[in-house]
């Protein structure tokens, strides 16, 4: 007896025991989708149909774009990442199903949250009851009503941000994406945070620094998030923080002196912050008794349960910032690059941009904005040929029969909404790499199925700030094309690469253009 286990001690036995025990965990879960009829690719060892993702091969759009074509005729098909299985939808009838329809047996992503983490408890993490309740709190702040208050202060954003485009406008490249990343800290910042950064003008803003290191994820928080989708159970265990702890302290810091400094002062800005903390102080805002509406007892009951601490108000702030600045100026940076491209397509914006300032005494106002229709159709284009978010999450809460088919999701499985892929089929976008605004028509709009047009992903678990990023978005846009040309320079990368790392769709090397004042 004590020889087979003095035997089994043996280094080497040991080690491949280990490697034994460690394959078949691997391998486990690989026989899941032929066992349920469901079409799939034979996956890899240690990745799953994933390594070109995980090992930055490949960017997540190029990653999504294949995968969505290996099943040209499926709607629907199945992948491994690592070694869970992953559902993949192709077809616009069943994306509705889940996002909508059946929304009840999807209401979350099942992204795993460490809640040690103070800045966790934010809007785009929760999940159940949490979050049914914090979306009906905040879904008044985003009003097109608040949002118009707060118009003022994009315009503020604005007259800075054309100065240094004027700066900048020299005939030598220029990286925009840079320049438009710091006017959309301003806007955040200004919005969301209720102070002035002034990334435009102050190189060394801590904004900017912190914005930084929240967009270029490190080697260690790129494995943090590796170990998170194939070992979340470890992955909680470990209690990881993804967020860098200096990047919590600073935004928890900010929050808490703001709100220290707005409830001695009378003055109102109308900003987000003002919002939040008319929400932490009276449980609801002023003139609104509409955050509880259309929602069952219980529900109703949960949104009145959230109760908005300073560490909760943080948390929110900071997602307003993460969700929102880059996405944001990475679509500005998309748009410029096609505007350069398409010379016609920028002069006939330009038009429509100063007609419908022309139209409201030569003032960039709210209003002017909403009329400005051929701006309107650009944004949607360029939201189409490159989403900032190439895919959406979602997690089946209980077995679902996926309509149409004898397959059952077991609980727990993950869902996948390949935005990108849907953008780039030509079944629904004839020549999708070309940059076509009039795809955005109404009459052509009703020719599509709607969800085939995922920007802001769909139902009730869709991006919270969709009104203010637009604006800021068109803001942003005018306040290039108004004044100045923008034109393809040596610089430029045609087509685009898209960078591997990036959560975001965002460009390689950057996005460099030339910029000229107009005679
Ligand atoms: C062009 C800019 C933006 C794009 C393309 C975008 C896109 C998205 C997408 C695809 C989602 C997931 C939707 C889903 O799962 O169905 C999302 C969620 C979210 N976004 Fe945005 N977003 C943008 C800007 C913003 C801004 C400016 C804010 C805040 C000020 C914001 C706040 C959020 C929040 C809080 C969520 C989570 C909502 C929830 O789970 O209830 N986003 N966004």
């Amino acid at each position: 007896m004590m020889d087979i286990f003095n035997q089994f001690l043996d280094p080497f036995l040991l080690t491949g025991f280990l490697i034994g025990v460690l394959y078949f965990y691997f391998i486990a879960t690989f026989d899941f989708w032929a066992n349920n009829g469901v079409p799939y690719r034979k996956p890899t060892l240690l990745l799953g149909n994933f390594g070109p993702l995980l090992l930055f091969k490949k960017s997540q759009q190029d990653g999504i774009y294949d995968m969505y074509n290996w099943f040209k005729n499926e709607r629907y098909f199945g992948v491994y990442r690592v070694r869970s299985p992953i559902f993949i939808l192709r077809d616009p009838d069943l994306v509705k199903s889940v996002c909508v329809k059946d929304f009840s047996c999807f209401p979350n992503r099942g992204i795993p949250v460490n809640t040690q983490d103070p800045l966790s408890g934010h809007l785009f993490n929760l999940e159940g009851k949490k979050w049914k309740g914090l979306r009906s709190k905040l879904t008044p702040t985003f009003s097109s009503g608040k949002i118009k208050r707060m118009f003022y202060l994009l315009v503020e954003c604005s007259e800075e941000f054309q100065k240094l485009i004027r700066h900048s406008a020299t005939g030598a490249p220029v990286e925009v994406r840079e320049l438009a990343a710091k006017f959309t800290i301003d806007v955040i910042g200004s919005c969301a945070f209720g102070i002035q950064i002034n990334a435009l003008a102050n190189e060394d803003s801590e904004f900017r620094i912190m914005a930084s290191k929240l967009s270029k994820p490190s080697y260690k928080t790129t494995l943090w998030r590796m170990l998170r989708t194939s070992m979340p159970r470890l992955y909680k265990l470990l209690g990881v923080q993804v967020i860098h702890p200096e990047v919590t302290t600073f935004f928890k810091n900010v929050v808490s002196q703001m709100i220290r400094e707005r409830e001695k002062s009378t003055i109102k800005r109308h900003d987000f912050m003002d919002l939040l903390i008319e929400l932490k102080n009276k449980g609801s805002l002023e003139g609104d008794n509409g955050s509880t509406q259309g929602l069952n007892e219980e529900d109703a009951q949960a949104a009145k349960d959230i109760v908005l601490d300073e560490n909760s108000i943080a948390a929110q702030a900071f997602v307003f910032f993460a969700a929102g600045y880059e996405t944001s100026s990475t679509s500005i940076s998309f748009c410029l690059h096609e505007l350069a491209l398409n010379p016609q397509i920028q002069e006939k914006l330009r038009e429509d941009i100063l007609q419908g300032i022309e139209k409201h005494d030569g003032k960039l106002n709210y209003d002017s904005i909403q009329e400005m229709k051929y701006l309107d159709m650009v944004v949607q284009e360029t939201l189409r040929k490159y989403p900032p978010a190439p895919l959406m999450s979602r997690r089946c809460e209980y077995p679902y029969q996926v309509p149409g088919t004898k397959i059952e999701l077991p609980a727990g499985m993950r869902v996948v909404i390949p935005t990108y892929g849907l953008h780039h089929d030509p079944d629904h976008y004839p020549n999708p790499e070309q940059f076509i605004p009039e795809r955005f028509t109404d009459e052509n709009k009703r020719t599509r199925h709607p969800y085939t047009y995922l920007p802001f992903g769909e139902g009730p678990r869709n991006c919270i700030g969709m009104r203010f990023a637009l604006l800021q978005t068109k803001v942003g846009i005018i306040s290039f094309v108004k004044n100045h040309r923008v034109e393809v320079c040596e610089k430029t990368t045609v087509p685009i690469k898209f960078s591997k790392r990036s959560l975001v769709t965002t460009s390689e090397g950057g996005f460099w253009l030339k910029i000229s004042p107009l005679e």
